[in-house]
């Protein structure tokens, strides 16, 4: 089917490179099954994104250029997850370049954190602003150490699996994705998170946040409402992806990047879902029910000590 495809989808991917991680390949495979349903041939260039920031045109001239060109001929632009603070600049000056010049966007975990910081730092004139991830003592923390986790216990503390995500604003671009749903389980792995005390300015200047997890603290998916495609999800949505199934979000990625928004849009309003919309049939967690149906324990004990945990039994732990 790949190889029947002609017209290409080019799409920058912003990450760290010293060796391709798992999760980067997942990402990869959500990129390839999304691009299959919008028949479109993909092309992935990968962006070492230390090499989009101002240190690299004096160190390695060429490696900056070679950057800034292979970023400014994508179609769209995908940063992923991650730890760790080398690059973060350059994923800040990605989702940047996207936000200035309408060119389609998906931030994933740190792709969404670093959008938040990006329009906090650019749009709202906060220069200061950071996630405490990089700069612990921020003066504009804008992304900050989740309250429920311990700093000391750094494995068992980290927010992990399932989490209910609950749409907020019906006619934006990721609920029309998911279907219309009310709302949707996806797989997460993080500390940090957006700072709840900071929404409301974020939303005056038009960035909103549309879908929130039951507390309606905790940001689940950024949207620019009048950018093309600009979203960015705290959650992982490669992971419950599959061949038959892509992820809505990166089915709306590829559709942006290849002019097709509208018609995907319009086919989910019309009751044409994405076949990989998500099983909402699933009730709240029951250890039994968990346990019974892939009997990760260690899994289980750090969801439940971080909230409500929802196993939704279609690959949640794949
Ligand atoms: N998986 C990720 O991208 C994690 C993002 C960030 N490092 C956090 O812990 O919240």
């Amino acid at each position: 089917m790949f190889d029947t495809l002609q017209d290409i989808v080019r799409i920058a991917m912003v990450g760290k490179y010293t060796g391709l991680s798992d999760s980067y390949l997942s990402v990869l495979k959500a990129l390839l099954h999304a691009s299959v349903y919008c028949h479109r041939k993909l092309v992935v260039d990968w962006v070492a994104s230390t090499d989009l920031e101002d240190s690299t045109k004096i160190e390695a001239p060429d490696a900056y250029k070679a950057a800034w060109n292979l970023l400014k001929s994508a179609d769209g632009i995908l940063v992923p997850g991650g730890f760790g603070d080398r690059g973060v600049q350059g994923k800040i000056l990605a989702a940047k370049y996207a936000r200035e010049n309408n060119v389609p966007y998906l931030g994933i975990c740190l792709g969404m954190q670093m959008a938040v910081v990006e329009f906090a730092r650019h749009v709202m004139n906060l220069p200061h602003a950071n996630s405490t991830e990089f700069d612990p003592n921020a003066k504009t923390p804008c992304v900050i150490f989740m309250p429920e986790g311990s700093k000391t216990h750094m494995g068992g503390t980290m927010r992990l699996g399932s989490r209910r995500t609950f749409f907020k604003v019906a006619d934006c671009k990721s609920a029309k994705l998911y279907g219309n749903a009310d709302y949707v389980d996806e797989r997460h792995r993080h500390r940090y998170e957006v700072n709840p005390d900071m929404v409301p300015e974020f939303e005056n200047a038009g960035l909103k946040f549309v879908g929130k997890d039951e507390s309606d603290r905790r940001m689940e998916i950024i949207e620019i409402p009048n950018h093309q495609y600009f979203i960015g999800a705290q959650f992982h949505p490669e992971f419950k992806s599959r061949p038959a199934k892509p992820s809505p979000l990166f089915v709306g990625l590829i559709a942006a990047s290849s002019g097709q928004l509208d018609k995907v849009l319009q086919g989910c309003s019309n009751g044409h879902v994405i076949p990989g919309k998500h099983q909402f049939s699933n009730g709240p967690y029951t250890p039994a029910a968990h346990q019974n149906t892939n009997g990760h324990a260690k899994k289980l004990a750090n969801g439940v000590a971080n909230g409500t945990y929802y196993p939704n039994g279609n690959g949640v732990h794949a």
